[in-house]
Order: C-alpha cells, then sequence, then structure tokens
C-alpha cells in the first residue's frame, strides 16, 4: 500500500484562530475519500495544506513522501478543483481545455471532449458568459480529464443540475474503475455519493472525528424507535448520540453494530430499528450538541 498523503499532527492557524489542529491521517493510493464537516469545519483550508497554496503553522505533511511547497514534481501529480474556480477572463472554454492539456502529464484529449459534450458545453464561449452550472461543469471535466494521480475536488458542484451531478459521479466512477487514482472529494450532498466513497474523513471545528472506512460506518450507528419508555429501557447503557421525542413516542440514535442489538427484544417491544445513513451520522456527530469531539477518530 503507497501513501499518497501523510499528515501528523498538522496545525494550522490564522493568528489566533486555529483553522486545523492536530490532525494525523493518512490517504492511501488508488482510494475515493470523502472529506465532509460542516461549513467553516476545515476542509478546504486542509486541501489548501496538501496542495501548498497554504503553508502548515505546526506538525508534518507529506505528499508522494514529499514536503509539497514549491516542489514541481508533486505538486504536478495534483489536479485540486475548487469551489468557484476562477479561469482567466479574456479564455474560452476552449482555451481553457489547451492550458489544462500542457499542465497535466495523464490529460485524456479524447476523454475531456466527451465530457464537454455531455455537459453540453459551449467551447467558444468565455467563463463570465458561462451559467454558474456551466461554470462547475469546466472545473468538473478538467478534474477528470486531468487523470490526475491525486485528484481533489472541493464542492466542485455549485449550481450544478441534478442530472449534471449525476454525469459526474458515473462518469467519475466509470474512469476511476479504468484509470484508478487517489479522489478526494469534498462535498455537503453526503447522500448522493455515499456509495462512490471509500474512506471517509469527517472535520470537526478544525480536528478529524472520524477516519474511517465508508463500509464499517454504513454499520455503526442505528435510529430506534417506539414507545418512549420501551425505547429508553432498550437503549440502557447503549451510547445514545441523538434523542427525538415526539407525542409518546422516542427516536433514538444509538451507536452500535446491529448485530449486537437485541433484534427479539426490539420486536417483542413493538421497536424499530433502522440504519443511519452516512449523512445523518455526519450531521449527529457534527451538530452543536454534541460533545463527541474525537470519539470515533482512529
Ligand atoms: N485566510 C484566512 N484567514 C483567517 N481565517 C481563515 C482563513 N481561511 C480560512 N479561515 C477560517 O478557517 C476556518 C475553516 O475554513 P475552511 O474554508 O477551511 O472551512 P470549510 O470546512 O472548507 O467550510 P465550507 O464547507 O463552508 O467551505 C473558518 O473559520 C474560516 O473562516
Amino acid at each position: 500500500m503507497k501513501k499518497v498523503v501523510e499528515v501528523n499532527q498538522l496545525d494550522k492557524s490564522y493568528g489566533e484562530f486555529k483553522a486545523i489542529e492536530d490532525i494525523n491521517f493518512m490517504i492511501e493510493e488508488n482510494k475515493i475519500y470523502g472529506l465532509l464537516g460542516r461549513n467553516g469545519a476545515g476542509k478546504t483550508t486542509l486541501m489548501k495544506l496538501i496542495t501548498a497554496q497554504e503553508f502548515p503553522t505546526g506538525g508534518e505533511l507529506k505528499v508522494f513522501g514529499a514536503n509539497p511547497e514549491e516542489n514541481r514534481s508533486v505538486l504536478s501529480r495534483i489536479c485540486f478543483i475548487k469551489e468557484s474556480q476562477k479561469y482567466p477572463d479574456n479564455f474560452s472554454v476552449h482555451d481553457i481545455l489547451k492550458v489544462s492539456k500542457s499542465l497535466f502529464p495523464n490529460w485524456d484529449e479524447e476523454f475531456a471532449y466527451s465530457l464537454i459534450k455531455g455537459f453540453n458545453l459551449p467551447l467558444k464561449r468565455k467563463p463570465k458568459k458561462l451559467s454558474r452550472g456551466m461554470h462547475s461543469a469546466v472545473g468538473v471535466v478538467i478534474g477528470l480529464a486531468s487523470r490526475a494521480p491525486l485528484t481533489i475536488f472541493d464542492e466542485p458542484y455549485l449550481g450544478l443540475d441534478a442530472v449534471s451531478r449525476s454525469l459526474f459521479y458515473d462518469k467519475l466512477m466509470k474512469d476511476y474503475s479504468e484509470h484508478p487514482r487517489t479522489v478526494i472529494l469534498s462535498t455537503h450532498l453526503i447522500d448522493e455519493v455515499s456509495n462512490l466513497l471509500e474512506h471517509i474523513l469527517v472535520i470537526d471545528k478544525g480536528r478529524l472525528i472520524i477516519n474511517d472506512e465508508a463500509e464499517n460506518l454504513r454499520g455503526i450507528a442505528y435510529t430506534v424507535t417506539g414507545q418512549a419508555a420501551r425505547v429508553e429501557a432498550f437503549v440502557k447503557n447503549k451510547e445514545v448520540i441523538d434523542r427525538e421525542p415526539f407525542g409518546g413516542l422516542l427516536s433514538a440514535t444509538v451507536i452500535q453494530n446491529k448485530n449486537s442489538l437485541d433484534q427479539n427484544q426490539a420486536a417483542t417491544s413493538g421497536i424499530e430499528i433502522s440504519p443511519l445513513s452516512l449523512q445523518q451520522l455526519v450531521v449527529h456527530l457534527t451538530k452543536e450538541k454534541s460533545t463527541r469531539e474525537g470519539a470515533v477518530a482512529q
């Protein structure tokens, strides 16, 4: 297993404010990572550190085994598509593709133009004249066609409609299976992409609170719903991360493997057990009243 990114005790402060605090993780080659968290959690800051657009104030960061700062051999292997990516005003979409081709050694011209067609992008139009969704689609095309060994998408689809987002996910999956590479996808549309993601990193207030395989997370939390007293009895001694009462009913969210939940007891008490989606799990773990920081980080 090759390490693409290694982060040890990483800190990034802006003056007194700690945007990233004591983060440790590793990104392996040829996997799709989801970088998730609330607004202002520190996701973009972390991506900027990895791509050497910002510099750490503490700790160690290695990308492809080296410090990425002003390191051409590292940076030439990265494609970072940012939310609201900027392009020169006088460039047409065609010009942007031409420059991209010269920047990315693995660029696939044919793939790029097939994506342009798929997203209905007008080649001669300048960025200022593109709709918001079209503007995002240009970034998506570059990110995919770059085939960069480390491709990072930071909320790449502002304004992209559901059809175009679905096209993005399909193309990403298909191309990734034919040309494996490492992808980091930061998004708030977690349910939409949860099937694509193989490993999940969740940041909350600058700290890493989840670092786990998506598969493991799919089975760690359940919602238990039923008559309030029976639910309370059922969840006694279990780790409850949320309680939502309504009328005489209670919906409690527990962190527990379903296999170790007593299905018979649930059935006889008229309790329903349903798995929490990745999005619900992230919401539960990062909402304000949560005091679970660090609880599930490895
Ligand atoms: N240059 C800067 N100077 C001061 N504070 C900054 C700077 N850049 C980012 N921050 C702060 O660092 C924190 C993390 O910001 P960041 O952009 O990394 O969040 P994010 O997780 O990407 O959020 P979003 O989901 O809203 O894009 C925020 O509080 C932000 O205001």
